[in-house]
């Protein structure tokens, strides 16, 4: 038997997760040994409660509740608490202490990034993410080092597991969000508040990660543009079918110009969004994850997989671990991120793209034409309004509307030519002071075409 060196690794957080880590890294332990040339040894496993049965995968010799002695005594530290603190505080501490450290957690790494790689690079360390976003999907690694020699043009992922399955079931089944919602919570996709689901903040997050890596640059969380999918309409996804689009919450990193000025910079970007049926994030179903990579060189690529759940999700930490693990025994210091292209990140008014907006309107004479002509004064080119569907006379007019005699009222779906953002809002606050339109039922961008 061959006399390894050991690695003392430190597991903070024994959820769905860390729970999985633990036991993999013990039942692939001589594995990991010959693939490594080092034995990882599993030094401890922090925990907030030692009374939790956390099944026979996690041995209870190995919990503590003292974090940071854990911390301090070790080559690798692998965070999976999530949240901001003490995560943060307990990765600085563990850079600080000259260990490599592997997370998982795309909120800490969306706020303080810019901090925990600037610490890793100064004491020669490395921090690891794969996990971070698409789960098990290998997406983090492809970016920065498969892809780091190409130019990425775009990415348009679906990396919100909850929000896919919520859209794909009112796409199926002809569900509305709320039901689609309450069928995701009982299979425990949601999280217990799905708030950060549905309003696309765990997707933003995951959105200024991917570009910044894309593009080799920082990416702050407040400069992703956001959208959820709650104001999606079981209508909407209905509309979007008959005209050959699925509806699906994208999170978009583009290299764009500036409309105004020709420089150059990047978007990154959340919302839900019109891509082709034949597109292949299309047939991305269910609560699974794929992230579409368009580079100058390598052309299309598609990463496709489980985007969560704890042993998929674990199968990427391990990923890390070999990594950091081999480093750890040629030795030499981390490899820095690389994020000196210094790109400005445009807000989303520059942003092009083209639009099908759904209109309740008048059911009277020129009301068409008005319409059209509020398209055009704001430079926004029709391409075609594509459904008119006369409602009953009472259908959703409320009182004032009923005051204001309007008769009865059809809905409009009026497809755009590419048009900026700027132009396009500035024509929807138009179409919704207009004496002709009943209400602005949804505005979608169609991407992928
Ligand atoms: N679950 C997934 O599918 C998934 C996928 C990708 C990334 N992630 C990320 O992985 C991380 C872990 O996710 P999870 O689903 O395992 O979460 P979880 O809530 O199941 O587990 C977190 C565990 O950490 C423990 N914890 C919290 N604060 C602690 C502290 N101060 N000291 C000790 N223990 C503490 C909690 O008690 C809990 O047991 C998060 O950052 C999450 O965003 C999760
Ligand atoms: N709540 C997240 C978990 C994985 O990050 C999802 O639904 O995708
Ligand atoms: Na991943």
């Amino acid at each position: 038997m061959i006399d390894y060196r050991t690695l003392r690794i430190a597991l903070l957080g024994a959820g769905s997760v860390g729970s999985q880590v633990a036991t993999l890294l013990l039942e692939h332990s001589d594995e990991l040994a010959q693939r490594v040339g080092a034995r990882l040894v599993l030094s401890g496993i922090a925990v907030r409660d030692l009374e939790t049965d956390r099944g026979p995968g996690v041995p209870r010799e190995l919990l503590t509740t003292d974090a940071e002695e854990l911390i301090v005594g070790s080559d690798i530290v692998i965070e999976l608490m999530g949240g901001i603190t003490p995560a943060r505080e307990y990765i600085l501490l563990a850079l600080r202490s000259g260990a490599d450290v592997i997370t998982g957690n795309k909120a800490l790494l969306a706020t303080h990034g810019p901090e925990l790689f600037d610490l890793a690079q100064q004491v020669g360390a490395q921090l690891y993410y794969e996990a971070a976003v698409g789960g098990a999907i290998p997406i983090i690694r492809p970016l920065r080092d498969s892809l780091a020699g190409d130019r990425v043009q775009r990415i348009l992922g679906i990396v919100n597991g909850t929000t896919n399955y919520i859209l794909d079931r009112m796409d199926r089944g002809g569900d509305d969000l709320e039901s689609a919602l309450a069928a995701a919570t009982e299979l425990g996709y949601a999280e217990a508040d799905p708030t950060g689901d549905i309003e696309g903040y765990d997707a933003a997050q995951k959105a200024a990660i991917l570009a910044g890596l894309a593009f080799h640059t920082t990416v702050p969380i407040a400069s992703v543009y956001r959208e959820g999918i709650t104001g999606v309409r079981a209508e909407d996804v209905e509309a979007a079918r008959k005209a050959g689009y699925v509806v699906k919450l994208l999170a978009i990193c583009e290299r764009i110009t500036d409309p105004e000025t020709g420089s150059e910079g990047v978007s990154a970007r959340v919302y839900p969004a019109l891509i082709p049926r034949d597109h292949p994030l299309a047939a991305v179903r269910g609560a699974n994850n794929a992230v579409f990579v368009e580079a100058e060189a390598a052309g299309s690529l598609m990463f496709y997989g489980a985007g969560a759940g704890g042993r998929e999700t674990a199968s990427a930490v391990l990923g890390d671990l070999v990594s950091a693990a081999r480093r750890h025994v040629i030795g030499g210091p981390g490899v820095a991120e690389s994020t000196q292209a210094d790109l400005p990140v445009f807000d989303i008014g520059k942003v092009s793209t083209r639009y099908r907006v759904s209109l309740s309107v008048a059911d009277r004479p020129g009301v068409l034409a008005q319409i059209a002509r509020i398209f055009s004064d704001h430079g926004v080119s029709v391409e075609a309004v594509e459904q008119s569907v006369p409602n009953a006379p009472s259908a959703g007019i409320d009182a004032a509307e009923r005051r204001s005699g309007v008769e009865g009222t059809a809905t409009l779906v009026i497809g755009t030519h590419t048009a900026t953002e700027a132009a396009l809002s500035a024509t929807v606050a138009a179409l919704a002071g207009s004496e002709s339109v009943v209400a602005v039922q949804s505005v979608l961008r169609v991407e992928g075409e």
